[in-house]
């Protein structure tokens, strides 16, 4: 096999391949000693071990002996941050507190132990001169530094303190490097649901009073999007108004081709899409045929006087690491291949992007977007002749797996609920209606809500 030994002080322990294990030696951040359910599952398949690392690849391991709980390899499972393949290993060995080989500071960051290129701490110089802390910008000029040495390095505490050759002091913190030095950074657990999971569950919520006028309140709605793909705010005005005042607080409306905000009044068809009809919807995400889709989908139902028309939610990424499961070529099939979307409306618009249906991070693998709507695909003119039944079978099958019954959360939108969704990660739908159901509905963008959540630690 291909392979990197790694070795330690008394027993060879584990084979990897180089690109697992660059990328890997240096997330350790949330390592601990190897514990038991490695060991079952070594003994499961006696030799070799399969993992799914950054989702590029499948990686193949071998551990020699019975000797996992070796003190100098420690491996961290994150099956909820990351994907559920996700595992990282390091070395755990006694590093000085700082040492150099000239290009590198080798350095303990946490739980890791990391060789951090010379160049990039110079880079990352947050001294006066090289950072303006009011405008937060760089003012380092990355491209002039070479021949870059250390002349002294010293470690107390939290606190790196570095003296350049070229005179230049930088000081930093640890703990800002371990958050900042190849790491994925900070990240609310995802719960991955399915419709029994989350029936189980209180519906994530917040009351409206408290959402608008705490910033606790805003976090907690937010914590909810970041955890469960929605929230509902609970108890606004049941007016345009109303909905907005609860949106507000997030971000400003998204403009699209159907307005800031729009009111769909059921059989009114103010565009050409199936949205103002009273027909079902089955599970989709919104705006696919936008290069980016819209952040977060809004809705709120002001009346209905009829049957029906009940709200469907699934989880995508749920959806997503099943198939990653139980189909791995089908999933890899749907985060490599782009595929258009369009909307046409008359001869004003034709909207049309392209993209893939499943986006991973190329650093931990976990999902990132989901862009799945079966009404808004355009000619599929984007796969070779030969690669086409493979792509329909993989859409099959992640199809099959988000139209299965278990994948549902059914919920009725009264006046007053205001249904935040990630339409990055949950895909909505409706049940068909009778009477009249007046709905309002607009976007945030992606970034503006991501950013509220960031400015409030949530990210
Ligand atoms: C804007 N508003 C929510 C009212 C309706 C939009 C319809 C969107 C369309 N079905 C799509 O999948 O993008
Ligand atoms: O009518 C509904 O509840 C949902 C409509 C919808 O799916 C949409 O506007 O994209």
């Amino acid at each position: 096999m291909l392979g990197y030994r790694l070795t330690s002080r008394t027993t060879k322990l584990v084979w990897a391949s180089p690109r697992w294990l660059v990328p890997s030696l240096q997330q350790g951040e949330h390592c601990r000693p190897l514990s038991g359910c490695y060991s079952r599952k070594a003994q499961a398949s006696n030799k070799h071990y399969r993992w799914m690392v950054s989702g590029l690849n499948t990686r193949l391991l071998s551990l020699s002996g019975s000797k996992l709980l070796d003190q100098d390899v420690c491996g961290s499972w994150k099956p909820k941050t990351f994907s559920s393949h996700h595992c990282a290993f390091s070395i755990r060995s006694n590093p000085k507190d700082a040492e150099s080989d000239g290009k590198s500071l080798s350095l303990r960051l946490g739980e890791r132990h990391v060789q951090v290129p010379l160049l990039w701490l110079r880079d990352h110089c947050r001294c006066q001169s090289c950072y303006n802390s009011s405008t937060f910008q760089k003012n380092v000029d990355t491209y002039s530094l070479d021949n870059l040495a250390l002349l002294e390095t010293n470690v107390e505490g939290d606190a790196l303190s570095i003296k350049w050759q070229d005179g230049h002091i930088t000081d930093y913190s640890l703990q800002w490097l371990d958050q900042n030095f190849y790491s994925p950074g900070a990240q609310v657990e995802r719960f991955l649901w399915d419709g029994p999971r989350m029936n189980e569950k209180p519906v994530p919520s917040t009351a409206y009073e408290h959402h608008v006028n705490s910033d606790d309140g805003l976090k907690s709605t937010l914590k909810n999007i970041l955890e469960y793909g929605f929230c509902v705010v609970e108890g606004a005005p049941a007016t345009e108004e109303g909905t907005l005042s609860v949106t507000d607080r997030i971000s400003f409306p998204l403009e699209t081709v159907y307005g800031r905000s729009s009111v769909m009044v059921s059989g009114e068809m103010e565009h050409s899409d199936t949205a103002y009809t009273s027909m079902p919807l089955g599970p989709h995400i919104d705006t696919t045929y936008c290069t980016l889709p819209a952040g977060i989908q809004v809705f709120h139902c002001f009346s209905h006087n009829g049957q029906g028309g009940e709200t469907l939610l699934v989880d995508g990424f749920k959806a997503a690491e099943k198939l990653r499961r139980l189909h791995l070529s089908h999933f890899n099939t749907l985060v490599n291949t782009t595929i258009p979307h369009e909307y046409i409306e008359g001869s004003h618009y034709h909207l049309y992007s392209l993209g893939t249906v499943l986006s991973t991070d190329l650093m931990t693998g976990a999902l990132t977007q989901i862009r799945f709507n079966p009404y808004d695909r355009a000619p599929l003119r984007t796969v070779p002749p030969q690669d086409i039944p493979h792509f329909y079978d993989s859409y099959a099958a992640l199809t099959n797996i988000i139209r299965s019954k278990d994948s549902a959360f059914w919920i009725k939108l009264n006046p007053g609920m205001v249904l935040l969704v990630d339409n990055w990660r949950v895909m909505h739908g409706r049940s068909s209606f009778t009477g009249r159901r007046v709905l309002n509905g607009l976007y945030l963008p992606r970034d503006d809500w991501m950013s509220r959540a960031r400015a409030m630690g949530l990210v």
